[in-house]
C-alpha cells in the first residue's frame, strides 16, 4: 500500500517531517486503512528529552504534526470519494492549530505508533484527533485543525 506522503509529486516532497525527497528528515509514512490513519516511527537517540531515556516533546509534537496533515489530506480525499493515489496533485493541508497533551513519558529505542481519526470536514477545514503510543501505552494525544491550501498556493 502506498503511503499518503508518497502520493505527492517531488515538488511537494521536501517536508522535514514527511517529505520523501528530504534525506535529512524523518520521512514519516502514514497510511489510511479502515477509517484510521497510522504511522510507525522510531526516533533516533539524539531526540532525547530532559529525562534520560525519554523522547523530546518537540519530536513527539512534530510526529503528530506531520501525521495530522497527511491524515487530513487522506480523510478529505476519502470524503470526496477519491483515493490519494488516484490524484495527480492531491490536496495539500497545513497545520493551522495543533494541541498536544503529554500523558506519559515516551521511552526511547521503541517503535512509536501514531494514530489519527477524523473529527470533521468543513470546507477547507479538517479536524483530526491524534494519539501517540509506545508499547501499547498512550504517551500523547492531540487535536489538529488542518487547512487545505488554496489552488496555486
Ligand atoms: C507549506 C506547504 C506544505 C505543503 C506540502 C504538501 C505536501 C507535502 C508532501 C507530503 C506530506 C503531506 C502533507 C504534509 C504537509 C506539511 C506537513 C507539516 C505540517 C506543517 O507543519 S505546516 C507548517 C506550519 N503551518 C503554517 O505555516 C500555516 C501558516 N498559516 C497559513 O498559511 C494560513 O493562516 C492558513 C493557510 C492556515 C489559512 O489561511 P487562508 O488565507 O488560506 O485561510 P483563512 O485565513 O481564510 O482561514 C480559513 C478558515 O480557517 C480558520 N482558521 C485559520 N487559522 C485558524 C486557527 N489557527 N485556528 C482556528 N481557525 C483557523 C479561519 O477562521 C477560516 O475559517 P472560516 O472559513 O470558517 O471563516
Amino acid at each position: 500500500m502506498k503511503a499518503i506522503q508518497d502520493c505527492y509529486p517531488p515538488k511537494y516532497a521536501h517536508c522535514y517531517g514527511c517529505g520523501h525527497g528530504n534525506p535529512a528528515g524523518y520521512q514519516l509514512k502514514s497510511y489510511l486503512q479502515e477509517g484510521i490513519t497510522q504511522a510507525r516511527f522510531t526516533p533516533g537517540m539524539q531526540y532525547s528529552g530532559g529525562v534520560p531515556g525519554h523522547v523530546y516533546g518537540g519530536m513527539i509534537a512534530s510526529l503528530l504534526d506531520c501525521h495530522g496533515t497527511a491524515s487530513a489530506a487522506a480523510f478529505a480525499s476519502h470524503e470526496r470519494g477519491v483515493a490519494m493515489e488516484e490524484q495527480i496533485e492531491p490536496p495539500r493541508f497545513v497545520t493551522a492549530s495543533l494541541k498536544v497533551d503529554f500523558k506519559n513519558p515516551t521511552p526511547q529505542g521503541v517503535e512509536l505508533l501514531v494514530r489519527g481519526e477524523l473529527i470533521s470536514v468543513e470546507g477547507r477545514k479538517v479536524r483530526v484527533a491524534l494519539s501517540l503510543h509506545a508499547n501499547d501505552v498512550v504517551c500523547a494525544t492531540g487535536e489538529m485543525l488542518a487547512i487545505e491550501l488554496r489552488a496555486g498556493a
